[in-house]
């Protein structure tokens, strides 16, 4: 007689029926299942643009599932409560999900695994949306990498990237009732909360969601601008970049997939750049995993005399595109209106706040926690200690971009300020990217917040003290 007991998926971060280890290895043992998302205690409310990203993904594979006869259960709290409920009232027999790499959610799952198994379950994990487990990249010494050219070389060594998995058939969702236990949130309550603010209702204009949604993008990346992709990807007027960033980080597409799809359709240098920008994001999985304090504390010590100047006006001027340089605002004025700001822009903005403004580089990363519809714990913290210098792998503090010339190279005519900045449509082109000098100031437009000369000095006088501390 067949085991009629089911399998509980849990899913995290890996909202896509395609290429999901868990999935695949449910379905094809032939219990019936039951599908199921926590939001757990810290992402409980859709207050960040992250999380309402995931609560409106969340909502789009409810659809998906309910397309195969049958729906995703949503629970709010603390999952070391909430799953032995699952369990007890559903009388599961396997719980699968597929791994987490952060510290937190690492620590939940090594406690859960020990606690369901001794309920009498199997628990399986697999592997998640990365190319390599994060552990499993060292050198020679069996170190992990600190650099990340030495990191990426090793990879693409041994690359042996696993075919993608189809969507299973044959689905058979368990009619076993859960909706009693703990926590238990009805998906309508998530829906309202999806809109319950104009600032979410506008994130909305910008961004679609869902598994389909994801494969789309990617196919008209490949098709207009992989080929360009190394050159035009600096230039934010452009949209030259895949935007796949949102979707790759709740798992609606799987960095495997996108890999296939790229080596399959592309060649050439806007090829491996791209590839590459995929490694960095896998470099910065490994970073967090050997560093679990990275999104706290600078991984060079030296930093943390850094006389930081105190969060202020200066900060909040920032946050709102107020600090009278063009491009910095434009970008900012991006980043609150569609919770996305491009990776040349993220660079300017990140070094313009730590070095210009003296500001604590947590200060920024908590900012682009709160609003970046793609926020990552692993990929926005190693990028702001890249920026800071305090990072393993970073550029140099006494590297300090300049804000005038960044926005000259990369927005020369102006486009992407004259788009977010529109008290600035009207400035000619000669004054663009420094209105301060135009005979007719343009009006409700703030002079600079601080030279360049002033901070870039000021910057590197402080950088020469924790030198020499
Ligand atoms: C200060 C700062 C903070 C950042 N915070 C985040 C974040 O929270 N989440 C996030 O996904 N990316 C972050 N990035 C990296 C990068 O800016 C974005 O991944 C990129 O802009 C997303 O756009 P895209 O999908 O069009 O990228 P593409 O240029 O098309 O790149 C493809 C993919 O590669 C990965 N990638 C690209 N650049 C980087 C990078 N520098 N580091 C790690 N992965 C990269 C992303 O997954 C991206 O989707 C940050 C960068 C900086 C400088």
């Amino acid at each position: 007689m067949s085991d009629t007991r089911p399998i509980l998926i849990w899913f995290r971060h890996d909202f896509r029926l395609r290429d999901n280890a868990a999935i695949t290895a449910a379905i094809q043992s032939r219990n019936p299942v039951i599908c199921f998302y926590i939001q757990e205690s810290a992402d409980a409310k859709t207050e960040s643009a992250a999380d309402w990203w995931v609560a409106e993904s969340l909502l789009a594979l409810n659809r998906q599932l309910k397309e195969k006869g049958g729906q995703l259960h949503l629970f709010e709290g603390d999952a070391e409560k909430i799953i032995p409920e699952i369990v007890q009232q559903s009388h599961a027999c396997k719980l699968f999900w597929n791994r987490r790499y952060d510290f937190k959610g690492k620590e939940t799952d090594q406690i859960l695994k020990k606690s369901i198994r001794a309920m009498g379950l199997e628990v399986q994990s697999f592997p998640n949306n990365l190319l390599n487990e994060p552990w499993t990249v060292k050198n020679d010494k069996g170190q992990p990498f600190r650099i990340f050219s030495a990191y990426w070389r090793a990879v693409q060594r041994h690359m042996n990237i696993q075919a993608v998995l189809p969507c299973p058939e044959n689905w058979v969702f368990s009619t076993r009732e859960i909706r009693h236990c703990l926590g238990y949130k009805d998906i309508a309550i998530l829906a309202k909360e999806t809109q319950d603010s104009s600032w979410k209702i506008k994130l909305k204009q910008s961004h679609r969601f869902g598994e389909n949604e994801a494969h789309k993008q990617l196919k008209s990346f490949i098709e207009n601008d992989l080929a360009h992709y190394a050159k035009e990807r600096d230039f934010p007027a452009k949209d030259g970049t895949s935007l796949l960033s949102a979707f790759l980080r709740s798992g609606q597409i799987s960095s495997k997939q996108i890999w296939h799809e790229v080596t399959k359709n592309g060649s050439g240098e806007g090829t491996s750049k791209f590839l590459e920008e995929l490694g960095w994001r896998e470099f910065a999985w490994s970073v967090l995993w050997e560093h679990p304090d990275l999104n706290q504390h600078n991984l060079r010590p030296e930093f943390d005399k850094m006389p930081w100047k105190k969060a202020s006006d200066n900060l909040q001027r920032w946050k709102e595109g107020q600090t009278g340089y063009p491009f910095i605002d434009a970008g900012m004025r991006a980043l609150w209106q569609t919770g996305f700001m491009p990776n040349r822009l993220r660079m300017v903005t990140a070094s313009f706040l730590v070095k210009h403004l003296l500001i604590d580089w947590r200060e920024g990363k908590k900012w682009f926690a709160q609003t970046l519809v793609d926020y990552d714990p692993a990929c926005n913290a190693t990028n702001w200690q890249w920026v800071a210098g305090s990072g393993i792998e970073s550029a140099p503090y006494f590297r300090i971009m300049n804000p005038i010339l960044q926005s000259q190279k990369f927005d020369p005519d102006g486009q992407y300020i004259r788009e977010w900045v529109k008290e600035l449509a009207d400035v000619s082109t000669a004054f663009i990217h420094t209105p301060w000098k135009a005979d007719k100031q343009p009006a409700n437009y703030p002079l600079p917040i601080i030279a360049h000369e002033e901070g870039r000095n000021r910057a590197l006088r402080a950088w020469k003290e924790i030198r020499h501390a």
